[in-house]
């Protein structure tokens, strides 16, 4: 069975990620890219699907782990009645193949170590050839192969091929160091030559540390702000610039439930607001690489926008089911592909606008093509902004007019106004200006229900939402109004459970069925909480918003490390994971602390 999701630890090589189990199990890991089949998915169901242990045979063992330093290497030390055994696991950043290096050492004593290999190609469903062969030094290697696809494990101890796994057991006394590797490469392709584990270890530290010691940030709760920003890059795609929401598909929004979605994919929403947190600590290389990366895959019709793409740009995002995979904890179906990538959110061009305002204003100059594309995204929404949308939170009920997704419409305008009339680039104004005062005149009348004394979820609706936090900290009205303010108590009153807020009423009812088409029931979203952090330190309130941040970082696991969502009924975290969206506001919440 797979680990509770906070037990598990995040690697990354900035192509790919794969997760650990505090049992020292990768349970998890696509290859050769986020998106790509997963060659360990015991998570999304069992061993049978795929993973890699090594781990003491003595189920007395216990274990704690921390990265080294600010870096994405994991240490977990293993202890049991006989000795201390230390694993070392790590993903040097990429080159054209891919490899995830463990080492194992002895610390005291003496210690039985078991080793379970179980390799399956495309989501737990191709059992690979798999033949014992000799690589270009002469040692024994295990080779797999399927389609395109081909890996090799080496290792100072190989297990044993039975029954379509392999297995063994080593025994690790103090001062032993054994090495093991996994390599994927193109099947066409030869098997490449092992690499030196001191020498990558020593390279992939060097490359973290280097990254980590970028950040301007200098404020309160710094070394959880940038695990959060290690976490953000270690979701990027270094190839492209493309940024995935989490490296995980149907981790569920509720355990046993069918809200179960595929994240491997790059929301322009989460990765303009990612790219936020990262300007806002003094990562700029980040935000040029993004906005080129947008360039090239927003190109052609703006109609055409979509509101996620794959990392490498692809446009088709199909969504379909893994039958084959009983889902984690039977939380069926697995979905692979978003069908939301066909939704209508208008929120994303305030979320994008916004970014590269941010951006421009931190001195990243505009080049041929990036302020054009700009200008023409937001001529494009001049004539569809009025129309109903799925909003923020990918309904997939009715479209409806969603407040949050005309709020946001606004900002795209004003942040195209504002950089007309502060860095002289051309553009239609008039137009902008004119259309900025007709959505908020709009939003004013229709948006707000006096007798609730707050926004509301969508014109008409009586209902309140979390993402109505962001009208405050978006400018859309000062932060002090009484109706954000009222609007931070309707939160606050109608959507908060101690520390946790909700998105919304999963449960409320509308003529045609629940609001977002779904049956209700899921874990409270964790960015919500995080920007009530925000909403109550910028409007003044900043010894509450100190202790429920503080609260809230008693929800992240040992190594710092945020799911989508948190349910309290059970105590455990819940959804994909780590997910950037709960990261970023997290740096966000953080930032808002330190101020003033
Ligand atoms: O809850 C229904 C929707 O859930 C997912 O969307 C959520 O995750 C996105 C990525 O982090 C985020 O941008 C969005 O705001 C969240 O609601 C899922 O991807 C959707 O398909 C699903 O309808």
């Amino acid at each position: 069975m797979p680990l509770p999701i906070e037990q598990y630890a995040l690697l990354g090589d900035l192509s790919t990620a794969a997760l650990v189990g505090l049992d020292g199990s990768i349970d998890w890991l696509c290859l050769p890219r986020f998106d790509s089949g997963a060659v360990f998915a015991a998570i999304l169901g069992d061993s049978e699907n795929g993973r890699w242990k090594i781990a003491p045979t003595d189920e007395r063992a216990t274990a704690t782990r921390r990265y080294v330093g600010s870096s994405l290497v994991l240490e977990t030390e293993f202890r049991t009645p006989t000795g201390r055994v230390r694993v070392t696991d790590f993903m040097p950043p990429r080159d054209r193949r891919a490899d995830l290096f463990r080492r194992v050492e002895g610390i005291d004593g003496t210690v039985e170590m078991g080793q379970e290999f179980v390799l399956r190609f495309d989501y737990g469903r191709i059992r690979p050839w798999v033949r014992r062969v000799h690589d270009h030094e002469g040692r024994e290697a295990i080779s797999a192969v399927a389609g395109p696809d081909a890996l090799c494990l080496r290792g100072d101890v190989l297990p044993d091929a039975s029954d379509h796994r392999h297995s063994g057991t080593f025994t690790v006394h103090k001062g032993t160091v054994l090495d093991f590797s996994m390599t994927w490469y193109p099947s066409h392709e030869r098997l490449p030559r092992c690499h030196d584990t001191d020498e990558r270890l020593k390279a992939t530290l060097g490359y973290w540390h280097a990254w980590s010691e970028r950040c301007s940030y200098n404020g309160p709760y710094r070394d959880i702000v940038l695990r959060s920003l290690l976490t953000l890059k270690a979701l990027t795609y270094a190839e492209t610039g493309g940024m995935v929401a989490a490296p995980t598909t149907s981790l569920p929004e509720q355990v046993g439930g069918p809200r179960n979605w595929d994240y491997r994919f790059c929301w322009l929403r989460d990765a303009a607001l990612s790219l936020r947190s990262l300007l806002d600590t003094g990562f700029r290389d980040e935000a040029r690489a993004w906005r080129a990366w947008l360039l090239r895959t927003v190109a052609g019709d703006p109609e055409d926008l979509q509101i996620m793409y794959g990392v490498g740009g692809e446009r088709r995002l199909s969504e379909w089911t893994a039958d084959w995979l009983p889902g984690y904890f039977g939380s069926a179906p697995v979905r692979i592909g978003n069908a939301a990538h066909g939704q209508v959110q208008f929120d994303v061009y305030g979320e994008v606008m916004d970014a590269l305002a941010v951006a421009r204003d931190s001195g990243l100059a505009e080049d041929d093509f990036s302020w054009p594309l700009q200008a023409t995204l937001v001529d494009s929404l001049a004539e569809r902004w009025h129309q109903p949308d799925s909003g923020i939170w990918e309904m997939r009920g009715e479209p409806r007019p969603f407040t949050h997704s005309r709020v946001m419409s606004w900002v795209a305008f004003d942040r195209a106004v504002k950089a007309v009339e502060k860095h002289k680039l051309p553009g239609n104004v008039e137009r902008w200006k004119k259309t900025r005062d007709e959505i908020r005149n709009e939003v004013l009348a229709k948006g707000f229900d006096e007798e609730l004394n707050s926004f509301t979820q969508y014109y008409g609706s009586g209902t309140v939402d979390a993402a109505l936090l962001e009208i405050g900290s978006m400018g859309f009205l000062p932060e002090d109004d009484p109706r954000v303010l009222g609007t931070v108590e309707a939160v606050n009153r109608e959507l908060r459970q101690g520390p946790l807020v909700w998105r919304y009423l999963t449960h409320a009812m509308t003529p045609e069925g629940t609001v977002d088409g779904l049956p209700p029931g899921e874990g409270a979203f964790l960015a919500c909480s995080f920007w009530l952090v925000k909403s109550l330190a910028d409007s003044g309130r900043k010894h509450e918003a100190k202790e429920l941040f503080e609260e809230l970082l008693g929800l992240t696991n040992d190594l710092g490390l945020l799911a989508e969502e948190y349910d309290p009924h059970i105590g455990r975290q819940v959804g994909n994971f780590p997910q950037a969206f709960s990261h970023l506001t997290l740096v966000h919440a953080a930032l808002a602390l330190g101020e003033g």
